[in-house]
């Protein structure tokens, strides 16, 4: 058997066409979304995403603009920065682009964002209102997750998935988002033993490590849906993820790649919710 591919860049282009003509539909109502992304510092990964989220947020027809500030950038001033954003009615999204310089507190800069415009879902209010079924935004990796499950009509109630990763802006949310499907979660970590006895149980692997070949063929069952969230280089430089496609995609019932997977899913889903901000706004 060879597993489905869940493709990302096709779902990620229909959910941007479907935010175009709601921006639209928003604009007739003398509303543009507006995102503000801010970037400290020269990181060239960093660099390459923000003009990536700008492109992506001026097709779908929001206002996007990008702040760019030198790694120098006190955390006063951010926070002074962010507390303009909070204040300027033309913008409903606030994103300052991961990681910060080390001498910027990144929780505290977080925490300064109006919850009302965290597109990021990163807020500890955010965090909270997803863990407790209120409505607020959801981080976008995991959310996208989510999409791509649907998108294949996948039924979670009952089903165990296992969640590989216990980061604040994809494990933890991505467990939380499952079970509120009345998913059966487990969360793994680098102190789970035997990683394999579990995801060998799992219907659902999300792999987000941040490690090539965390999952191998071995360790999946057959039919199982496979969700790939790492961005990593191999020894050629090509970008992979955390799932050992090759093998894996021999086991699985349905996989996602990378790229071309979560990672365009990710950015669809930050559109979603800056235009859901002007929506609410
Ligand atoms: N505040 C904040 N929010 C973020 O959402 C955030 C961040 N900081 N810091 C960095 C990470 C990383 N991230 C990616 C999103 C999409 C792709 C993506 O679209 N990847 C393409 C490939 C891109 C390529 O070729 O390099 C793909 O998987 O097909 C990658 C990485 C968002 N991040």
């Amino acid at each position: 058997m060879t597993a489905e591919l869940i493709d990302g860049n096709a779902l990620a282009a229909r959910t941007r066409a479907d935010v175009a003509r709601r921006v639209q539909a928003l604009k007739a109502r003398g509303v543009t979304p507006g995102l503000a992304v801010i970037l400290v510092g020269e990181d060239p990964a960093s660099q390459v995403y923000v003009r990536h989220k700008v492109k992506d947020s001026e097709e779908a027809g929001l206002n996007s603009v990008l702040e760019r500030h030198p790694a120098t950038l006190s955390e006063a001033e951010l926070l002074a920065r962010i507390e303009a954003l909070n204040r300027d009615p033309a913008i409903h999204g606030i994103l300052v682009q991961l990681p910060l310089p080390r001498h910027i507190d990144a929780a505290r800069v977080i925490e300064s964002i109006s919850p009302a415009k965290d597109v990021d879902g990163f807020h500890v209010a955010s965090a909270g209102a997803l863990m407790t079924g209120q409505p607020g935004f959801w981080p976008c990796t995991p959310y996208g997750c989510m999409k791509m499950l649907d998108s294949i009509g996948y039924e979670l109630r009952g089903k165990h998935a296992v969640v590989i990763g216990r980061s604040n802006i994809v494990g933890k949310p991505m467990a939380m988002m499952l079970l509120a499907r009345s998913a059966t979660v487990t969360i793994c970590h680098s102190a789970t033993q035997d990683l394999g006895a579990l995801t060998r149980q799992a219907d659902v692997v999300v792999a987000a490590v941040g490690k090539r070949n965390v999952l191998t063929a071995d360790m999946v069952k057959p039919g199982a849906v496979i969700i790939d969230v790492g961005m990593n280089r191999n020894d050629e430089g090509k970008l992979c993820g955390d799932v050992d496609f090759e093998t894996v995609r021999q086991v699985a019932g349905w996989i996602t790649p990378v790229p071309g997977g979560v990672g365009p899913m990710t950015r669809a889903m930050l559109l979603v919710n800056t235009l859901e901000a002007a929506e609410r706004s």
